[in-house]
């Protein structure tokens, strides 16, 4: 599935928030949005998970706007899209429980209740718990598998970091929103969520990334987009962004310039 902003633009009352941005991610790339803090990266992934509509342009989906359809249709386009944002919200359950509950969201409802007949009666046979097959696959990724019977509660910051990742990929989504999915976290957690990113983008997951680590969107993105002021002011392989921009806003803000008037910025304090 490819999903794709076209000219969208966003607004809450009188202000605007987003305005005219164009993106695709196809399936197989990590698209990396970068900007400073208040460029609008949240709002972007926002529309492209469907949580908001644009207030103008559109969102399209292999060719379909979601938006034009029934609210159940545009469910299961939802369905087709995991999340990841900055902090991890488990549940009080197993960590295998946490996982399993992503790939349940993309089943019908029939088929969720014969999956809890078919774990009542593994229960009772077996007496014990058991884990599936996908849901240790996704912790592999994400170097938790020997940790599907922990109590989720019992996880570090990154490892719980983790398993929310795992829960979105277990849903085997066409696109991953992740929203700053490492920074909170140390270098170690964060080259093992970055390895994961890459495994889920060899499997041909499409990955939409924001970012304020400028080394992690030079690791691992396939294009790179940079946003200002709720405007996209470029789009392109990182090399180009990061070392021969064409925009000079670009050039400013990769060289760390943080394009503030740094009198204007005070006198705001
Ligand atoms: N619902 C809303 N109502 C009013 N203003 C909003 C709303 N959502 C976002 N904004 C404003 O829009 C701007 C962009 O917010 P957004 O969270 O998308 O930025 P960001 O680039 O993700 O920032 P950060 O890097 O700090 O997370 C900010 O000035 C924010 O205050």
């Amino acid at each position: 599935m490819n999903l794709e902003l076209e000219h969208a633009s966003y607004g809450v009352d009188e202000t605007e928030i987003l305005t005219d941005v164009s993106l695709a991610v196809e399936s197989g790339e990590i698209v990396t949005i970068i900007g400073p803090s208040g460029a609008g990266k949240t709002t972007l992934l926002r529309l492209a998970a469907l949580f908001e509509r644009p207030t103008d342009g559109a969102v399209r989906s292999d060719g379909t706007d979601p938006w034009s359809l029934s609210r159940d249709d545009r469910l299961e386009f939802r369905r087709r899209i995991g999340i990841v944002f900055q902090q991890a919200s488990l549940f009080e359950t197993s960590v295998a429980r946490n996982v399993d509950i992503g790939q349940r969201v993309r089943r019908s409802w029939p088929q969720r209740v014969g999956d809890f007949l078919e774990r009542l009666t593994a229960r009772w046979i077996r007496a014990s718990p058991t884990v599936d097959d996908r849901t240790l696959g996704a912790l592999e990724l994400v170097g938790l598998r020997d940790a599907w019977d922990r109590d989720a509660g019992s996880l570090s910051g990154g490892e719980a970091q983790r398993v929310s990742f795992a829960r979105a990929l277990a849903a085997d989504p066409d696109l991953l929103v992740l929203d700053e999915p490492t920074s909170d976290l140390d270098p170690r957690n964060t080259a093992i969520l970055e390895r994961a990113i890459e495994r889920a983008r060899e499997r041909d997951h499409g990955v939409l990334l924001a970012t304020h680590d400028m080394h992690q969107a030079e690791r691992i993105s396939d294009r790179v987009a940079f946003l200002l002021e709720g405007e996209l002011v470029e789009v392109g392989p990182p090399e180009r962004i990061f070392d021969d921009p064409r925009d000079e806003r670009t050039a400013r803000f990769v060289n760390g310039d943080l394009l503030y008037d740094e009198n204007e910025l005070l006198a705001s304090l």
